[in-house]
């Protein structure tokens, strides 16, 4: 199964025009979960998917995993159209589900040549021991799946989907619910396989971690790519700032008429956020227009763009009619 092209290709996946409409079912109509996405991911890049709950991000992923059926576009993993063969080009893809789902009468190692054996990897080819070595578990691959811990389950699924030694490696949110402990454990794994060269795609609700470890983030909305780029050109390109005042007394409602102008929103009872661009409007207007507000200020902050601002920019819905 390890019928890689002869020289890797520049892209990893290459995705064109994908549209996934789920067909009307009993008492509910069609959904288009995805609607002419192209992303185009480089071999050896770190690339994060992010979008909120139902933005289609699972869609896209069950696509390349052959779970789910697109309707239209094209799909190329490794070099190979999943039209043409889709043996060949999902043999290029590892995927880590979110679930932990193992089953737990089986040892790491057990498990590991049961699926290289679903690869079609051939004994002498295996390398299980290396396989679990590198994700830290090769002292535990005679223990029972159940006896290991949350943090050990998830490295073992990630081990799961190297078994067959695929250029790539998909993460389906992989520390949703992790503590911050375990979070570090599985970047610095994941960071390392990068390193290694694996190209690597995370989907992610933590904008943080596609802040920290991806070097390019696509942000997908209603099953479309809302923003593709890299990290620090997503961060650099949104020409936004915002300060944030703590006020006394809480928050007026409706805010004085000199910050609504602004786009000031309340946060909590006792803040306001004005979101700004530097380059339209400087910080002496909003000083201005806090002064002509007469509240009484007990904090102020200012703080440069990141991910969540762009995210909430991209995503937010509109506002009803
Ligand atoms: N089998 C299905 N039949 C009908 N609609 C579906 C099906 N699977 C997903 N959908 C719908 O398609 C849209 C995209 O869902 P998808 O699961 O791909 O989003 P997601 O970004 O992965 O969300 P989450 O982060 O919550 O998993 C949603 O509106 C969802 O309800």
């Amino acid at each position: 199964m390890r019928s890689a092209p002869a020289s890797p290709p520049d892209n990893a996946i290459e995705i064109e025009s994908l549209t996934k409409v789920y067909k009307a079912r009993a008492g509910q109509s069609a959904k288009t979960a995805l609607e002419g996405v192209s992303l185009t991911i480089p071999r050896g890049s770190f690339f994060a998917l992010l979008g909120p709950n139902g933005a289609g991000k699972s869609t896209l992923i069950n696509i390349m995993a052959g779970l789910v059926l697109k309707t239209s576009g094209t799909v190329r993993i490794w070099g190979t159209d999943i039209d043409h063969n889709d043996r060949q080009a999902r043999a290029a893809i590892g995927i880590v589900p979110q679930e932990l789902n193992l089953d737990p009468f089986f040892t790491p190692r057990e498990l590991l040549e049961v699926q290289a054996g679903l690869y079609g990897v051939p004994r002498r080819e295996r390398r299980t021991l290396e396989i679990l070595d590198s994700v830290g578990l090769a002292d535990k691959a005679d223990a029972y799946a159940r006896t290991l811990s949350g943090g050990m389950r998830r490295r073992l699924l990630v081990a799961k989907a190297m078994v067959h030694f695929p250029p790539i490696l998909v993460l389906d949110e992989p520390t949703a619910g992790v503590d911050i402990e375990l979070r570090q454990q599985l970047w610095a794994m994941i960071q390392d396989l990068n390193a290694r060269g694996t190209t690597i795609l995370l989907t992610t609700h933590y904008l943080e971690e596609a802040e920290t470890l991806c070097d390019t983030t696509a942000i997908i909305n209603n099953g479309t790519v809302a923003a593709c780029d890299t990290t620090r050109n997503l961060l650099r390109r949104l020409d936004s700032k915002s300060v944030t005042v703590t006020v006394g007394g809480g928050v007026p409602d409706p805010l004085p008429p000199s910050l609504a102008a602004l786009g000031a929103c309340a946060r909590g009872d006792d803040q306001i956020v004005i979101r700004y661009k530097p380059s339209e409007t400087g910080i002496t207007t909003i000083l201005e227009a806090l002064r002509g507000a007469d509240l009484d200020i007990r904090d102020l902050v200012t703080k440069e763009t990141d991910l969540e601002d762009i995210f909430l920019q991209l995503t937010r819905k509109p506002a009803a009619a």
